[in-house]
């Protein structure tokens, strides 16, 4: 399993304090939340900030964009410094073109999908994609309550990798803690974002040792 703290819960006034902390810690990505304020109604990180973050450390960059047109972000993000660009599926138009462009850059290229977006909306892009992220809240807000419904959805999208013998990574994102980490861990899931737990919650370390040790 990997663990993928998310910086929308660090404290902003000490961030470059925090991705040491976390990275010490042993995280293993560093899940960064572009908030556009029109595709969710909160506004947070740039492509400023990515290059500002990327000489701090050696963590690969898991950049969630919740902006509408994604694609007109995505070469400032990958020059910024970003990992993987993570795609909304409710974003774009064209999603399979979306993916395409954020490969052709250089970069590992994921797909989004709100709790309400049906997994049929991405199946044309599941042969081509490095990543798929299962949102398991509403996006927009970190501290928000885990949707237990969506451990069935991330059930039956590994039972499709399976069956086709894709090998994208199932990340998901919203809520995880050390109780609700159990049914997205068991259903398949690969890659834990976690935010307010690893923050605000406790110790950066011993949050994460929670996530790792949680049955
Ligand atoms: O994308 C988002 C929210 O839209 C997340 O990445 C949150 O930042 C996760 O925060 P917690 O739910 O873990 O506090
Ligand atoms: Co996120």
């Amino acid at each position: 399993m990997k663990i993928a703290p998310s910086i929308l819960s660090a404290d902003f006034a000490h961030l470059a304090r925090d991705i040491e902390t976390v990275q010490a810690a042993g995280a293993d990505l560093l899940h960064v939340d572009v908030m556009d304020g029109h595709f969710v109604p909160n506004l947070t990180f740039g492509p400023s900030m990515v290059a500002a973050i990327r000489p701090v450390t050696s963590l690969p960059l898991d950049v969630h964009l919740m902006v509408s047109d994604p694609e007109a972000w995505l070469p400032a993000f990958a020059k910024a410094g970003a990992d993987k660009l993570l795609i909304h599926a409710e974003a774009t138009q064209n999603l399979y073109h979306a993916v395409q462009l954020a490969q052709s850059l250089g970069v590992q290229a994921g797909v989004v999908v709100n709790p309400g977006t049906s997994l049929t909306v991405i199946e044309e892009v599941l042969p081509i994609v490095d990543q798929v992220l299962v949102m398991t809240v509403n996006p927009g807000f970190g501290g928000q309550a885990f949707l237990p419904a969506m451990a069935d959805k991330v059930a039956r999208l590994a039972a499709m990798r399976q069956a086709h013998d894709w090998h994208f990574a199932i990340e998901v994102d919203g809520g995880i803690n050390d109780q609700t980490i159990s049914s997205v861990k068991a259903a398949g899931a690969d890659i834990f974002v976690a935010g307010s737990f690893v923050f605000t919650q406790g110790e950066p370390e011993a949050q994460m040792t929670k996530l790792r040790q949680a049955k």
